[in-house]
């Protein structure tokens, strides 16, 4: 048999902890993000999200706990972490009144590349993130999508392994949000980890593999996106679309089962949604029971959770 290969996180966060003037912004979090992996941080405002970016990109020192990247430490490693990262804050910096070219070139010469080697890369990222045509235009006159491709062209300019996002898809158009969502897809295709934060589960749902809930300074889940809908393992819930209408008899016979939790009618004549006590009956004995009773189904189905329900079931009320 083949040993399974456990390959070592790009992000390792172990008990992180971190106050600003007595106010703790990070209460003893840990979680990890797997190599070539697009991670989603979602959490309300004040959660805790930048201040983790931030630790993990090494403009903040931890207080307290243990962060790694790359497997270095973030206290000790600082310039071979910088090496290999690329970090987009939530805000656009001050540089509006050069030209794409030139803002590019200057973080090139910032990051040690040569003048040739600059004019290749800056073409390559101007490519990768579809704006070969403004090359010469003026920052300050770009549309915000456009600003946030010239600030992710920017980040890509030193090839970093790991790529750090503060909300990159917030105050962009739904066509905007499509498409900077298509780069990043091609850019986990070229094997780099993405770690993008957002207030907003559902504009991460379609375009991450696994994610990372914060509230409060708190870790609330951390997994696949597919497991966070499927959250309540032990009392899973099914969809189910009979052939011919629901009759009741068959409803009240399926709440006597042993271990049936319940079972509601929906809007539908055909579908029922069951859900049931895993420790005590199966999705096997639920399947027979049905066929058993009535005979014939069309459908069965794992009922997923709304994401925008289960971000609110994980997530406390009020503002911060
Ligand atoms: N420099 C600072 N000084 C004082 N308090 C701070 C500082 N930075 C963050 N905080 C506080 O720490 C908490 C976490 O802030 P953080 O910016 O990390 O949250 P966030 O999840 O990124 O929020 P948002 O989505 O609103 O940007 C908040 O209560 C915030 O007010």
């Amino acid at each position: 048999m083949t040993e399974p290969i456990f390959e070592q996180p790009v992000i390792d966060i172990q008990n992180v902890s971190h106050s600003f003037k007595g106010h703790r912004a990070l209460q003893g979090i840990s979680f990890q993000v797997q190599p070539q992996s697009l991670h989603g941080f979602v959490g309300p405002n004040g959660a805790g999200k930048t201040t983790t970016l931030k630790i993990i990109c090494t403009l903040l020192r931890p207080q307290g706990g243990k962060v790694e990247v790359f497997g270095n430490d973030v206290r000790s490693a600082v310039k071979d972490i910088r090496k290999r990262i690329g970090f987009m804050p939530d805000h656009f910096s001050t540089y509006r009144q050069m030209t794409v070219f030139e803002y590019l070139d200057f973080f090139g010469a910032a990051y040690g590349l040569g003048v040739e080697q600059r004019d290749q890369v800056i073409n390559d990222v101007l490519t990768l993130t579809d704006m070969d045509g403004r090359k010469d235009s003026l920052i300050s006159g770009l549309s915000r999508g456009m600003q946030q491709r010239v600030s992710l062209a920017r980040v890509l300019v030193n090839d970093p392994d790991l790529l750090l996002l503060d909300e990159p898809a917030s105050g962009l158009d739904p066509r905007a949000r499509i498409e900077l969502m298509e780069i990043l897809q091609e850019l986990k295709r070229m094997g780099k980890t993405i770690f993008i934060s957002s207030h907003i589960l559902s504009e991460l749902a379609e375009l991450c593999d696994s994610v990372t809930i914060i509230d409060r300074g708190l870790i609330k889940y951390s997994g696949s996106m597919d497991g966070l809908l499927t959250h309540e393992q032990e009392h899973p819930s099914y969809k189910v679309t009979l052939e011919s209408e629901v009759n009741e008899l068959l409803v009240e016979s399926l709440v006597n089962e042993p271990g049936i939790l319940s079972v509601r009618m929906t809007d539908k004549p055909r579908e029922l949604l069951i859900s049931f006590d895993a420790t005590l009956t199966s999705t096997g004995n639920l399947l027979s029971k049905i066929i058993e009773l009535d005979g014939s189904i069309e459908s069965f189905q794992r009922d997923k959770k709304h994401l925008n329900q289960a971000f609110l079931d994980l997530t406390e009320q009020g503002v911060r």
